[in-house]
């Protein structure tokens, strides 16, 4: 498989490579079939908002995600720490691959759904947590299902008291469950996969076997992808710094990747 600095350094755009944004539109453009798109939706594709909920999708990123789809022969897969039935309904009526809760479910290309079953002990933990709420106004539980999250961002004073109270419920769920941090949210879910697995997982199916694999994320949980694509000889794109980060390319906002959806649907039309 071809590596990302060779990829990068046959695109005869990059002797004037002046952005990130138009590498990607570059590279994918000029051979969709050769490369396989893995795309983070929190603060990648969608911007953040103040609470899970809180979020839009701008209109037309449903239908750009699904022509430049096409144009790659369906090798695009929606990699999201969010559960995997509400990713689908954010861009109904398309149906992607989707790997939801930090990848420890997921609908391969197939249509078949992989996901784990929930033990007595995290539902117990599941049924205690939204006590948080009252004892910490502003603090947000968000129940996905085989994972939960509690999110501080209209408490951030809270961060350290949820840290520890997220702590003490790990050690009442025990083994088959990690805690995943993220943008001023602590989450206990299924330690049977990460984003980097699942993305590996795609890459042994038909529809994205032999691409060049491209990762674009923002947060603590996008890293496994950036590492395994890395590995792979792929591109990883991070929106925002690349402090600390183990993506090679930067993007400024989902902004930028939205548009550059929209011009690769564009051209595909
Ligand atoms: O892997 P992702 O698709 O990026 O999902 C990561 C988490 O996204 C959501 O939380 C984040 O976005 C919220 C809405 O913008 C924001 O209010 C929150 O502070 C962020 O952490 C979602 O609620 C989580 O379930 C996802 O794991
Ligand atoms: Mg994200």
């Amino acid at each position: 498989m071809e590596n990302q600095q060779s990829a990068i350094k046959r695109s005869p755009f990059v002797s004037g490579q002046k952005d990130a944004a138009g590498l990607l539109l570059e590279l994918v453009d000029r051979e969709p079939e050769r490369y396989a798109l893995f795309l983070d939706i929190d603060g990648t594709l969608l911007d953040l908002a103040e609470s899970p909920d809180g979020i839009r999708v701008p209109s037309g990123l449903a239908d750009d995600l699904a022509t430049v789809s096409a144009r790659m022969g369906g090798a695009l897969a929606l990699v999201t720490g969010r559960a995997l039935t509400y990713a689908d309904r954010l861009f109904a009526p398309h149906r992607f691959p989707i790997a939801g809760l930090h990848g420890t479910e997921r609908r391969d290309a197939s249509g078949a759904i992989i996901r784990s079953e929930s033990s007595a002990a995290f539902l117990a933990v599941k049924e205690d947590l939204p006590r948080l709420q009252q004892a910490w106004p502003g603090v947000l539980v968000e129940d996905k299902g085989a994972a939960i999250a509690v999110h501080y961002r209209q408490a951030p004073d809270c961060a350290d008291v949820v840290q520890q109270a997220m702590a003490d419920a790990m050690a009442a769920v025990g083994p088959g469950y990690e805690l995943q941090t993220g943008k001023m949210v602590v989450e206990i879910r299924p330690d049977s996969a990460d984003k980097g697995r699942a993305l590996q997982a795609y890459l042994s199916e038909p529809t994205f076997r032999d691409r060049v694999a491209i990762a674009i994320g923002d947060d603590v949980t996008d890293e496994a992808m950036f590492e395994c694509v890395n590995r792979l000889g792929g591109l990883s794109f991070r929106v925002g710094d690349l402090d600390g980060s183990l993506a090679r390319q930067s993007l400024n906002n989902p902004q930028v990747l939205r548009d550059t959806l929209s011009t690769l649907a564009r051209r595909g039309q």
